[in-house]
């Protein structure tokens, strides 16, 4: 499903945030970047959505390869990913129902379908029955699975979450971890961006560390 091979990525004045970078992940499969504040990690996730290029290398998303693709395949290619982010980045000043609905509106669905789609990608986070709230009389745990809800509304291949955890207890850690097992359970891969070792260690699944933007053997 993804393939690093021999990235490297070099932001003008900052020096190296990725060196040398390869590994593959399958379809459905689950893993953890980890490492510390610094080591590369939002870099990576970046390459893979998009919103950076490497400097060297090559990465390999769904067998065609983004290293270096055109502005105007972007937008078509993103389809493809759910992006979950700490901060969870919603809009506050929607509903619930838009804040999910967004990535269906700006890919052209009918009303129709937006309005299943959304109710099932709502029910999927046991959201249902808040559609109508606006994201700030919510708790952060529901903030979060509306973020997740909008991640996977489009049915992605691949999800990528940027500490989802960061702002949430272990209680409701747990709870958003069980959600991506789902996910890669029906074959999203899922790759998430944490430093809760704790987390990582409970769960099992594989980890891939950076330390200073080189990926550690293991
Ligand atoms: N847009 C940018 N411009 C210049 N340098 C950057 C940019 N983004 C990241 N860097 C640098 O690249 C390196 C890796 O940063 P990155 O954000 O990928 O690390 P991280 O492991 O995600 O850290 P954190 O856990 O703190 O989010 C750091 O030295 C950082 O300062």
């Amino acid at each position: 499903m993804l393939r690093f091979e021999h990235v490297c990525k070099r932001y003008p004045d900052a020096g190296d945030a990725l060196i040398d970078v390869s590994f593959r992940l399958a379809r459905g499969e689950m893993a953890f970047l980890t490492g510390r504040s610094g080591a590369g990690k939002s870099t990576l996730l970046k390459l893979i959505a998009m919103m950076e290029q490497c400097t060297r290398g090559n990465v390999m998303l769904d067998g065609k390869d983004i290293t270096r693709i055109g502005e105007g395949r972007i937008p078509y290619l993103r389809r493809n990913l759910g992006l979950i982010f700490q901060d969870y980045k919603l809009l506050n000043d929607r509903t619930v129902f838009d804040n999910v609905a967004l990535p269906l509106i700006v890919s052209g669905y009918s009303h129709q379908d937006i309005a299943r789609r959304v109710r099932a990608a709502l029910d999927k986070v046991s959201l249902l029955g808040k559609e109508k709230k606006h994201p700030l009389s919510l708790s952060g745990g529901e903030q979060q699975r509306v973020g997740i809800a909008r991640a996977i509304v489009n049915k992605p291949k691949m999800i990528l979450a940027d500490e989802p955890t960061g702002n949430l207890d272990p209680d409701l850690s747990a709870e958003v971890m069980h959600m991506f097992e789902q996910f890669m359970q029906v074959g999203v891969t899922v790759l998430i961006a944490t430093h809760d070792i704790e987390l990582i260690n409970r769960l099992g699944h594989r980890v891939l560390t950076l330390e200073h933007g080189r990926l550690l053997a293991g």
